[in-house]
């Protein structure tokens, strides 16, 4: 076992950490740890560790963190290991592995896997970025694009709603377009989704498994200020599935185009559109409970 580490977010992230490594030695488990020293870092460090056999490969860190190690050791027989330790923890919280760092660590010493089918966005220049999560286009975008990553750090979660009241008086709406399974649609914003939740326990679209091949794309219809305020509103109270102006439709292959509407990918800025999204070439094996 080897664990990717994204120490960025300071002394806790690492107490945490250190509390995981005690419960495993323990256990007499030696797992080796890598330390990222900046972004991209844990996708080299974990297709390295794919490449040399190592079975269980852990990201140690948040939803960003996790999207990176899944992306180095995709197309490999090594299985994803989670030790949450982010901010928003999605993942985490939709495949219910514990956050208290002992159980997490109990969790990926038993090493009972499922498996876990990623998307993969194609961008027109060749770039591929691969997500666990989710991948949104247009207004949650711009708030991840233009997220200080000292406020996120300071504040944590609040981060993110303190963001958005500050995007929408300046976040330009235009209509992006959708093109799900060849139908096309037309809609302000779009979360294209693996899973049940979003930026947190938010229920965003109740039939997904990140277990399942395909997506739910959640289609935000109407642009505007008021429009955001409304979806930002309902998430928490868990009423975004059923809010008016709001689509879930499933698709296995997703074309989204919009001129310079952002894109972001598991909670990280990912460049803008015309992208395509499909599945990544294959599952991939996740440590579960
Ligand atoms: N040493 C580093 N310094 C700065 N940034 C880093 C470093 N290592 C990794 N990163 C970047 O930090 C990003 C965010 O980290 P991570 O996802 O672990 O935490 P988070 O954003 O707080 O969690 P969550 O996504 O659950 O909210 C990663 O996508 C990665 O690109």
């Amino acid at each position: 076992m080897m664990i990717v580490f994204n120490p960025a977010a300071g002394a806790r992230r690492r107490r945490r950490l250190l509390a995981a490594l005690d419960l495993m030695r323990g256990l007499g488990m030696r797992p080796e740890v890598a330390e990222t020293t900046h972004r991209g870092h844990a996708t080299v460090l974990a297709r390295d560790a794919a490449r040399e056999g190592v079975r269980i490969i852990v990201a140690a860190g948040g939803d960003g963190t996790i999207a990176e190690v899944a992306a180095g050791i995709s197309g490999s027989d090594s299985a994803l290991g989670v030790l949450p330790l982010g901010t928003a923890n999605v993942l985490a919280l939709e495949l219910g592995l514990p956050r208290a760092p002992a159980r997490a660590a109990e969790v990926l010493a038993m090493g009972r896997t499922s498996l876990l089918h990623p998307g993969l966005a194609r961008y027109g220049d060749g770039r591929e970025v691969l997500f666990v999560q989710m991948l949104g286009a247009g207004f949650d975008a711009a708030v991840v694009h233009h997220l200080p990553g000292g406020l996120k750090r300071a504040i944590g979660k609040g981060a993110y709603v303190l963001q958005t009241i500050r995007e929408m008086p300046r976040y330009r709406f235009t209509t992006l377009c959708a093109e799900l399974d060849g139908r096309r649609e037309e809609a302000a914003s779009a979360i294209v989704t693996k899973g049940r939740l979003y930026a947190g326990r938010f229920l965003l679209a109740p039939g997904a498994d990140p277990h399942e091949e395909g997506f739910h794309v959640a289609l935000f219809r109407d642009a505007g200020v008021l429009a955001a305020m409304r979806y930002g509103a309902a998430l928490p109270l868990g009423m975004l599935p059923r809010l008016r102006g709001v689509d879930l439709i499933r698709a296995g292959t997703v074309r989204l185009a919009g001129i310079g509407v952002p894109a972001q990918a598991d909670g990280d800025a990912a460049g803008a559109l015309p992208l395509e999204i499909g599945p990544a070439p294959r599952p991939m094996r996740i440590v579960v409970p």
